[in-house]
């Protein structure tokens, strides 16, 4: 399976704080791949780089062969990264619909591109609620919209930063669900969240972070059989 998404030593700063220390992970074209770590350790700040808003002051980034680690946010967005942020960021005078339409794009170039009717059909919950401006929705309400709004981008790589953070048991099946979904249907994924019992049968590789540094990666599988490891990096 080809890399869609390849990080090589990243090293990121806010100042003078180096906070990524020579991170390094592959994302296989169709595959759900995890960050995972406790609050603090990088995360946020490898998506971040990623997607070129903090951008890594040493390392390599390659989206599809190509190397991204220069470009613009807007250009690596136009590439065909999606992300859904940590507090979704829906535009909150907007409608719904109009949150849904405002960055739709066919970036994959698919040839059955997401459109507000299988969004619709996706979270039958946003159609009823298509008029509502985003700051009217619930939590759970937002997170659908953030999420419908990237596909409405038809991503190549979809980025999650803990869509489930925050939600009621009930919302969080519903992300859940629809994240299988979009893995039955093909759909590269990155995927920041902490329920470990959720992300093992979805997900295809871990990427496990402290302090900014690398500290275990591999499967499903591989992680399940590792209870010692959960308990030191994930204190679950
Ligand atoms: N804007 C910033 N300026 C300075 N330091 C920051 C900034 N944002 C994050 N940090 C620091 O960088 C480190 C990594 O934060 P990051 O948000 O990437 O962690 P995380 O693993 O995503 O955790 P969380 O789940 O809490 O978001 C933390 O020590 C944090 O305090």
């Amino acid at each position: 399976m080809s890399a869609l998404l390849q990080i090589e030593n990243l090293e990121t700063f806010y100042g003078a704080s180096q906070v990524l220390f020579g991170v390094s992970l592959e994302v296989g074209q169709g595959q759900v791949a995890t960050l995972l770590g406790r609050n603090g350790m990088g995360k946020t700040t490898t998506v971040r780089s990623i997607m070129g808003l903090t951008p890594a002051r040493r390392g390599h980034i390659r989206f599809a062969g190509r190397p991204i680690e220069a470009l613009a946010p807007e250009q690596i967005a136009a590439l065909g990264i999606a992300l859904v942020p940590e507090g979704r960021q829906i535009f909150p005078n907007l409608t719904v619909e109009e949150n849904l339409i405002a960055f739709a794009a066919n970036r994959s170039q698919s040839p059955d591109p997401w459109t507000l009717r299988r969004v619709y059909g996706l979270f039958p919950r946003l159609q009823e609620r298509r008029h509502h401006l985003g700051h009217q929705l619930s939590g759970g309400e937002q997170q659908m919209l953030a999420i419908g709004r990237a596909l409405m981008t038809n991503p190549r790589l979809l980025i999650l930063d803990e869509a489930t953070e925050g939600l009621a048991p009930l919302l969080r099946e519903e992300i859940w669900r629809v994240l299988r979904l979009l893995k039955e249907g093909g759909q590269t994924i990155l995927v920041i969240d902490k329920y470990l019992e959720r992300l093992f049968p979805l997900a295809d590789r871990h990427t496990i972070l402290e302090r900014g540094r690398v500290v275990w990666q591999g499967t499903s599988e591989e992680l399940k059989a590792r209870p010692e490891v959960w308990k030191r990096y994930l204190s679950v």
